[in-house]
């Protein structure tokens, strides 16, 4: 009764309620639709001629059992069609709806992945999102990457693009050999930002003005580490302090007194290069910008009102979590921001290694209640860059993430530059399923509720139709989940429930589409919606029905938060249903 007393209190609209298990008789566009009485709350409403009795709300909770497809409806008008991408419709046909993987995947597509051909093998491998990071390549690779995505999605695949922006991070640019470099104990080396010609130079990205004798350079998070000796100008001389491999791009940070020197954070998380990246990416349609070095909320919201005033479709806007600022406003920055990325990498440089998988955990707890998509990258497979199998302990992380409940992982250099990417990808999907498999089989992953964080009753009745669908659906053993959506509002928000079964989520919004890649246990599926819920619901149940992809007797939850166009702008029909498939 929380719900029917708190609706009414707070909405002060007009309510059919009645006792539990009691039906009201109504018809839609004619069409009788029987109903079985459910023991489920109290609270029961029915879409009741909403327009004569100037409703502007109708939650509707109704169980039954529905011939969806054949007999009771006029199908006419309800031909369609109905995008399912190639590798989950094939999943679905092998596995059934419970094998349908639940965590997402995300390549960095680099040299070794970058053909078409490549490209389509990580996309049947299940790659939900291509990310390209921006710190690496020119403009014309990255575009090239870029349109061969979409002649893949054209084909049948349903890969989102990422851009990942370079920010504000010292690295090296050139250490005077065309690979990695070993630096010995106690050699020296010239740090510059101009091209040195020296011996043993070491050409680094950004002014070191501020650092000063006494300084430890630690490169990579802890590679290797050196001294700094001397100022020369703007350049340091530094003596190798602990030996270790000097990567191509690795990075920089200096340590005064065993606290991290800031000196490169005070430059603005996006430069103007990143600004021009984000143009050209926003131009090119993808559809998440990745935006490293966040500091605080702030520049979400800028980049996020900068975009809402450049184009229709708007790119979702990922906070990458790698440094400590980024730790001590995580909350702030998860409410502004679509998601976020927890950047492993950078984020083991600041902070101690060891405190990595809790914080970890903690970052994916704060998404899943703020309703945002969560990855966990860098490092997952990192042995695969070189070796065909993973080590054990790899494996495990990447269990780990999945029993957190990450809505996704990530490969970099795996994939980027390795020499085994499809393979590691395949180790992770097989590890995601396998550990999700047995969360469910180990009940591991009971009733996840929302909790009350969102403010208006709109949002709060969404929260609780998830809560309850999320609970229905387990305890009722439910094949599958649909979400009408158009935005993709109500299906990451049901995600946020991690549910059994898995969720379908229909949109007619490509950009919604898209976005729900990297959110967890969503498949999205591109269809024409229109007003009449009751058409959409058969529409697709009867197009899934003819590919052969649900069959008689299966049982469906519907939920939709579908807005009708044609009706006042307030008004909001949220309704759950159990449909069987006759
Ligand atoms: N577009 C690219 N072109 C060339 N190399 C790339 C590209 N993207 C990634 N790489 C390589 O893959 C490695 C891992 O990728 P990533 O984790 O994104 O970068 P980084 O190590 O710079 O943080 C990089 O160090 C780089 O060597
Ligand atoms: C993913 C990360 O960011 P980047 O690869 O851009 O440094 C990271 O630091 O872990
Ligand atoms: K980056
Ligand atoms: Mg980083």
């Amino acid at each position: 009764m929380a719900l029917a007393g708190e609706y009414a209190a707070m909405c002060n609209q007009t309510l059919i309620m009645t006792k539990p298990g009691v039906t009201l008789k109504k018809t839609l566009s004619g069409a009788p639709v029987p109903s079985k009485r459910v023991c489920f709350s109290a609270l029961k409403l029915k879409n009741y001629h909403k327009a004569r009795l100037g409703v502007k709300a109708v939650t509707q909770i109704e169980v039954g059992s529905t011939a969806t497809t054949e007999g009771s409806r006029d199908l006419k008008g309800l031909e369609g069609t109905l995008e399912l991408d190639l590798v989950s419709e094939g999943e679905l046909r092998e596995k059934g709806f419970m094998g349908l993987r639940k965590t997402k995947l995300v390549c960095t597509i680099g040299p070794a992945c970058c053909s078409l051909e490549e490209l389509e093998r990580l996309a049947l491998e299940g790659m939900n999102v291509a990310r390209l990071n921006m710190c690496h390549n020119t403009r014309e690779w990255h575009l090239d990457v870029i349109r061969k995505i979409k002649k893949l999605n054209d084909k049948g695949y349903c890969v989102a693009v990422m851009i990942d922006t370079e920010g504000s991070q010292i690295n090296v640019v050139d250490h005077g050999a065309p690979s990695s470099v070993k630096a010995e104990d106690g050699s020296i080396w010239h740090f510059t930002a101009e091209k040195f010609d020296g011996s043993r130079p070491l050409t680094v990205q950004a002014s070191r003005e501020g650092f000063s004798e006494g300084d430890e350079v630690v490169i990579d998070g802890g590679m290797a580490t050196f001294e700094v000796v001397e100022k020369i100008g703007n350049d340091l001389r530094c003596k190798c302090t602990d030996s270790g491999l000097l990567l191509p791009r690795a990075k920089l940070s200096f340590w005064r007194d065993g606290e991290l020197v800031r000196g490169n954070y005070e430059l603005p998380t996006l430069s103007a290069k990143d600004w021009s990246d984000i143009e050209f990416g926003v131009s090119e349609g993808v559809d998440f910008i990745a935006v490293s070095f966040v500091k605080d909320a702030e520049a979400i919201r800028h980049l996020k009102s900068h975009l809402s005033t450049k184009s229709a479709k708007l790119a979702k806007v990922l906070a990458k979590i790698e440094c400590v600022e980024s730790l001590q406003k995580l909350q702030e920055i998860v409410e502004a921001s679509d998601g976020v990325m927890i950047a492993r990498g950078d984020l083991g440089v600041e902070i101690p290694l060891e405190q990595i998988p809790s914080m970890q955990e903690k970052i994916i707890e704060v998404c899943r209640h703020l309703n945002k998509p969560a990855i966990v990258a860098s490092q997952l497979l990192e042995s695969m860059i070189q070796y065909p199998t993973p080590t054990r302990a790899e494996v495990a992380d990447v269990s780990e993430a999945v029993r957190q409940y990450a809505d996704a992982v990530m490969l970099s250099g795996e994939s980027a530059v390795g020499s085994y990417g499809q393979k590691a990808l395949s180790v992770l999907r097989t590890t995601s399923s396998r550990m999700e498999s047995w969360g469910r089989e180990e009940s591991m992953q009971a009733h996840l509720n929302q909790s009350k964080l969102r403010l208006s009753l709109s949002d709060r009745i969404a929260e609780q139709i998830c809560n309850c669908a999320a609970e229905m659906a387990n305890n009722l053993g439910l094949d599958a989940i649909f979400v009408y959506t158009r935005h993709g509002e109500m299906a990451s928000l049901l995600s946020g429930n991690r549910p059994n079964p898995p969720i379908f989520a229909f949109t007619s919004d490509r950009g919604a589409r898209m976005a729900l890649s990297l959110q967890w246990g969503v498949t999205p599926l591109l269809i024409d919606l229109s007003d009449d819920m009751e058409a959409n619901t058969e529409k697709t149940i009867s197009l899934i029905k003819t590919k052969g992809l649900i069959k008689e007797g299966d049982t469906v939850l519907v939920i939709s938060d579908v807005i009708p166009s044609c009706a006042t702008q307030t008004l909001l029909f949220q309704s759950i249903q159990v449909k069987t498939v006759a």
